[in-house]
């Protein structure tokens, strides 16, 4: 009769009282290898035989006075063998019997090499070990238990088992005085050393290694676990595991990261040491929430600080060859205006112009005043100020090719384009209504035309080859649907920050597999960045909650407050280089909702605290700073003062030039072309319509006067053409 009872606070052991005359009543063993016959027989099997071969040899070679000697031999030799044999077969005969007792149990038909005695005394083997086979469930209790029992009454000995499951091996001390002691189960393979541990902390412990072995299978094992002091609570679990690639699988580890996550308590960080198999989960301190944005924080020239770590480390997006572009992508409310924001104050801080391109108009209306911000937030205009920054783009490549400033001198760039997805079907409608009213007039030869608006297709240059000219986009999306950002253009976006939880989507189409950022905490301002644009890891998105945001406190304000004034600083814009198409796009913003107020006579509600504006502008930098008094009354005397003052500045016959695509182009217009030689003529628009080219491409057939010599030629121009219009005030 055997018992197995579970030892007072000790989870892993257990005890199972034995005597040395139970017997197991085990069905009987099917042995694989051939059944043998005892030693006695085989020796005198083999005596005889010697002698029978003695006397026949001795006979052949009429030697018969050799026959008495070589049977005494033969006699002798049996007895030995016999006697050897015996003692032999009884030495071993407990551990066969133990190999066949458990081969059934051991799922096994072979017993070679099952059980090997490791140490003995007088009464027995003393230490055995039992090797066993994969298929043998070696986390099953049950199938543990009937194993223990089967080896504590084969041996009638009192046993202690190790379960080495790495190696699938059980090590059995036998102990024959203390048949009514304790039969002690160690399983020190899955669980580590348990000396010392509490009740709590065995709970604890065996949890640990329950958790780790879901994922990584059997072969993992505790090795070492850490308490925190007076506590069950673990702060760090040392694993090993047999030699697998799946290590190697960063889906793997970050399965068994979850795992550990979820069924923990705490948060926790992996730390792998791949040489040696092991592995190491680190109690991480809380992750940091509600980090104001650090407005003193001394970044180097294009390091846009916008995150902590979760040591509360800052964080930065550097402008450069790297990450020359970044993706953001949050669902409503997660924080992405609040992310865009950090990222637009760390460039106006370093003198990094910016347009902040807003197709929900209302999200940044804080930085409409703001120095070195060109809000940009009707649809139409955006598209211009897409295919200004392109134009400024080209621009700035024919200052490199020409040798005339060289690569990384010309200055940052920093386009925001938020909430992408919205503007493009925005601008695609109007697009539509373009073609449609052409079509309408009889202008285009019908409702053709590129399916997107050419501005587009800009953007999209913009991102591709926009590095070199240190022209840097920001793309903001609630989702990364594929048919908005795909292929090459999405590639393009190195850095990239997803906040929220993510769903499978987001985490396969973001970071190409389908877990990362699933189990994020839903707190405001948590994402995944792939800060450096290789290693997506969690980081908390700093705070800045300008004056009309929700939640605005005092320390808000102070830092709003800061950040303004050092932006404003002239010294910092002092050689910065704007298109003026741009500025022309901010006046023009200006000048409506100055208009607009008018009329409903709420400017001074409108713009309680009048920032002081700092100009930027082509040429040299601003030296004027005006406050908004003078300005507003500059403003009602001429509306487009602005737009004028950039004109003279640079051309000082008020005649100014802007990028515009050739889909653009009306009948009147006065544009620039390049003749067959590349050089540039100032012709009139005569006539246009649009045509199949040949390769069935859009191509726009331009009638054109020059304006010099009065000749009238036709010009055929692809529809993303972009040529420079002369301004007209329209
Ligand atoms: N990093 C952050 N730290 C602290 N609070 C934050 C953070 N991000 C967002 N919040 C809080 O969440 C609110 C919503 O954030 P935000 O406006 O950026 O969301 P959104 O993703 O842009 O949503 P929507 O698309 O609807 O504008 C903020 O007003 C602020 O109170």
């Amino acid at each position: 009769m055997s018992s197995l009872e579970r030892a007072s606070g000790q989870t892993k052991i257990e005890s199972l009282r034995v005597s040395k005359e139970e017997t197991v009543t085990q069905s009987a063993p099917t042995s694989g290898q051939p059944p043998s016959s005892g030693p006695a027989v085989q020796a005198a099997t083999a005596g005889l035989g010697l002698g029978l071969v003695g006397w026949a040899a001795s006979g052949m070679t009429d030697r018969t006075e050799l026959r008495p000697p070589l049977l005494g031999a033969a006699l002798l030799l049996a007895l030995v063998w016999g006697l050897v044999g015996t003692w032999h077969h009884r030495r071993t005969s407990r551990a066969r019997d133990l190999a066949q007792a458990l081969a059934p149990v051991l799922g096994t038909s072979s017993t070679r090499g099952m059980v090997t005695v490791q140490k003995r005394n007088r009464q027995g083997p003393t230490r055995i070990k039992i090797v066993y086979p994969a298929t043998f469930k070696d986390a099953d209790e049950k199938a543990r238990a009937t194993v223990r029992e089967i080896v504590a009454t084969r041996m009638g000995a009192t046993v202690e088992a190790t379960w080495r499951r790495h190696k699938r091996q059980l090590l059995c001390r036998l102990d024959y005085d203390a048949a009514t002691a304790d039969l002690v189960e160690r399983d020190s393979g899955a669980t580590g050393d348990t000396t010392g541990d509490t009740a709590e902390q065995a709970a604890m412990r065996q949890r640990a290694g329950d958790v780790v072995q879901a994922v990584m299978g059997a072969t993992a094992t505790i090795d070492k676990i850490t308490f925190e002091e007076g506590s069950d609570s673990p702060t760090d679990i040392r694993v090993a595991y047999a030699t697998t690639s799946r290590d190697l699988s960063p889906a793997f580890r970050q399965k068994l990261l979850m795992q550990v996550e979820s069924k923990l308590p705490g948060e926790w960080r992996d730390i792998w040491e791949f040489e040696e198999n092991k592995v190491r989960f680190e109690k991480r301190p809380p992750f940091p929430r509600n980090v104001l944005y650090p407005v003193d924080y001394r970044a180097q020239y294009g390091e846009l600080v916008y995150c902590v770590d979760e040591d509360g480390n800052h964080l930065s997006w550097v402008l450069g060859s790297k990450t020359p572009h970044h993706l953001v992508v949050g669902p409503t409310g997660s924080g992405k205006t609040v992310m865009i924001r950090n990222l637009v104050l760390s460039a106006v801080l370093q003198g990094i112009p910016v347009v902040l391109c807003d197709p929900k108009r209302t999200e940044y209306l804080d930085f409409q005043h703001f120095p070195g911000v060109i809000l940009v937030t009707d649809t139409e205009d955006i598209a211009s100020a897409i295919t200004a920054a392109f134009w400024e783009m080209q621009e700035r490549y024919g200052e490199i090719e020409a040798g005339i400033t060289k690569v990384g001198h010309h200055g940052k760039f920093l386009f925001v384009m938020d909430e992408y997805a919205v503007f493009k079907e925005q601008v695609n409608e109007l697009w539509a209504e373009e073609k449609a009213a052409r079509a309408a007039e009889g202008n285009g030869g019908g409702n053709k035309g590129p399916k997107d608006h050419p501005c587009l297709k800009h953007w999209g240059n913009l991102v591709l080859m926009g590095r070199t000219a240190e022209m840097h986009c920001l793309q903001g999306l609630q989702r990364p649907d594929a048919d908005v950002v795909k292929g090459v253009l999405r590639d393009s976006f190195r850095g990239r920050t997803a906040l929220d939880q993510h769903t499978r989507e987001t985490a396969l189409m973001m970071w190409g597999d389908a877990r990362t950022g699933t189990n994020l905490p839903s707190v405001q301002g948590r994402a995944i960045s792939r800060v450096d644009g290789r290693t997506a890891r969690e980081v908390q998105v700093c705070r800045v909650l300008p004056p009309t945001a929700e939640g605005h406190g005092a320390e808000d304000a102070a830092m709003w407050k800061t950040a303004y004034a050092r932006a404003a600083e002239p010294e910092l814009w002092k050689d910065v280089k704007v298109p003026e198409s741009l500025l022309r796009l901010r006046a023009r913003r200006e000048a409506a909702i100055r208009d607009l107020q008018d009329r409903y006579a709420v400017r001074a509600e409108a713009v309680p605290e009048a920032p002081a504006p700092v100009e930027l502008t082509k040429a040299a930098g601003p030296d004027v700073v005006e406050d908004q008094d003078q300005e507003d009354a500059r403003a009602d005397q001429q509306p487009d003062t602005d737009t004028a003052a950039v004109e003279d500045q640079d051309e000082g016959e008020g005649v100014t030039w802007s990028p515009a695509g050739a889909h653009e182009l009306e009948i009147g217009d006065t544009v620039m072309l390049e003749d067959e030689c590349g050089v540039p003529e100032i012709v009139t628009v005569a006539d246009l319509h649009f045509e199949d080219g040949e390769d069935g491409a859009e191509v726009i057939e331009v009638t054109v006067t020059n304006q010099e010599t009065g000749e009238t030629e036709v010009r055929s121009l692809d529809a993303d053409d972009v040529v420079s219009r002369r301004e007209t005030g329209r």
